[in-house]
């Protein structure tokens, strides 16, 4: 098992470290992973409050699981063609299979991604207090920085600290976005332009996929609404007994992710839990809530998850994209019939499914159940932990993903 002794350490001996009695321990937990990461001599466990009950293995070997398909958007910068409508059929077929997909030809600048990263990692390598000026219990606050996966309920605490803000439309935000590194802003701004471009290209396929119009998922989101999340996983020393984020859907239309090089996402596919393996240079895309609701049902925002390893930190850089925030969300009209295809979900505002999605303690799909309009579809949610803890921390910033 590998030592995480810090350069910062400053304890003399185990017995001094701040874990040395969990009990008694007056470490804060609401600083984050990284910062217990550097902080604490000889992390050889892991704090009780990390310990999951039940993590589900994912599928050992690479032989034993197909991969999310790799889909080449080239063909997508062409109006009508051949290469356009095969590169549609991928995508729809992807989205109805998987809900994930890694894209290639995406067009975002491998120097844009890469400057992203660094900023990125940048402000996770600020000082704790310098951060915690982002910090906010409010799920709804546009930039928030935490730890973990929290609402002011006890739970179990997860191997991750995060920043959050809100993109698209950009000038409504930016003047509250960190400007520490001093380049941040600047950076996020040109990254966040280019994916929502990205993202409205994707949509219109997945639009043409089910048959509306290309600009209907473009339309019907308003003015719109972009989020990114940029998660920040440190070395665990017992990677098996916790989670960096558990299972979840996104609660927006698209999600695109990219991340450096180390792997930790893992993807639900008929009920096994599948490693993404990261290709350099490739971006992830998945559905989320808001399409499987527009697309009543016919595309499902898949749960994923991301696990840690002892070894090496992990950033990913999670961004999506919904309708704007007051916007009344249901099934498309064309896709419904009231007698052969009823709307299987219930219309509701946005932003109360977004702030219900984000206060759960609980994870899987178990929001979505709430506006299904057949509740008895949802009696088996995957859900895979408890958060029976009593004694964790309910300080820590609220999240999420
Ligand atoms: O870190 C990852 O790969 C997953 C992140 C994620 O699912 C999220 O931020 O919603
Ligand atoms: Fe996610």
């Amino acid at each position: 098992m590998a030592s995480l002794v810090p350069s910062s350490c400053l304890c003399a001996n185990t017995s001094d470290h701040p874990l040395a009695d969990e009990k008694t321990s007056t470490h804060d937990y609401n600083q984050g992973v990284k910062h217990l990461v550097d902080t604490a001599c000889n992390l050889h466990s892991i704090p009780f409050m990390y310990i999951l009950p039940v993590i589900p293995p994912a599928c050992p070997s690479t032989a034993c699981h197909p991969s999310i398909p790799v889909i080449d958007l080239d063909g997508l910068n062409e109006l009508s063609s051949e290469r356009r409508i095969l590169a549609v059929q991928s995508i729809s077929s992807a989205c109805a299979e998987w809900g994930f997909f890694q894209i290639v030809n995406h067009g975002i600048k491998a120097s844009l991604m890469e400057e992203m990263l660094k900023s990125v990692e940048g402000f996770f390598s600020l000082t704790w207090e310098e951060k915690m000026k982002y910090a906010s219990d409010d799920v709804m606050n546009p930039v928030r920085y935490g730890t973990s996966l929290n609402t002011s309920t006890p739970h179990v605490l997860h191997w991750r600290d995060y920043l959050r803000h809100f993109g698209h439309p950009i000038e409504s935000s930016f003047h509250l976005w960190p400007n520490n590194p001093s380049n941040y802003r600047e950076v996020a701004k040109k990254y966040l332009e280019d994916v929502w471009k990205l993202a409205m290209k994707i949509s219109s396929a997945i639009s043409e996929g089910l048959g509306l119009e290309k600009d209907y998922i473009e339309k019907s989101l308003g003015e719109g609404c972009q989020i990114v999340a940029s998660n920040y996983y440190p070395p665990c020393p017992e990677p098996h007994l916790t989670l960096g984020l558990s299972a979840h859907s996104d609660h927006g239309g698209l999600t695109i992710l990219m991340q450096n090089d180390v792997d930790g996402l893992q993807v639900r596919y008929n009920g096994t839990w599948i490693p993404v393996h990261h290709v350099p240079g490739t971006l992830v895309v998945n559905i989320g809530d808001y399409l499987e609701i527009l697309s009543n049902g016919r595309y499902k925002s898949v749960e994923h998850r991301a696990v840690v390893n002892e070894e090496k930190t992990r950033i990913s850089i999670a961004v999506g994209h919904g309708p704007d925030l007051n916007s009344v969300i249901a099934p498309a009209r064309s896709l419904v019939d009231e007698k052969d295809e009823p709307p299987l979900y219930k219309p509701i505002v946005y932003r109360d499914y977004m702030r219900c999605q984000q206060s759960s303690t609980v994870r899987g799909k178990e929001p979505l159940g709430i506006i299904k309009t057949n509740t008895s579809s949802t009696s088996s949610p995957s859900l895979e932990i408890s958060y029976p803890l009593e004694s964790a921390s309910s300080k820590i910033p609220s999240p999420d993903n």
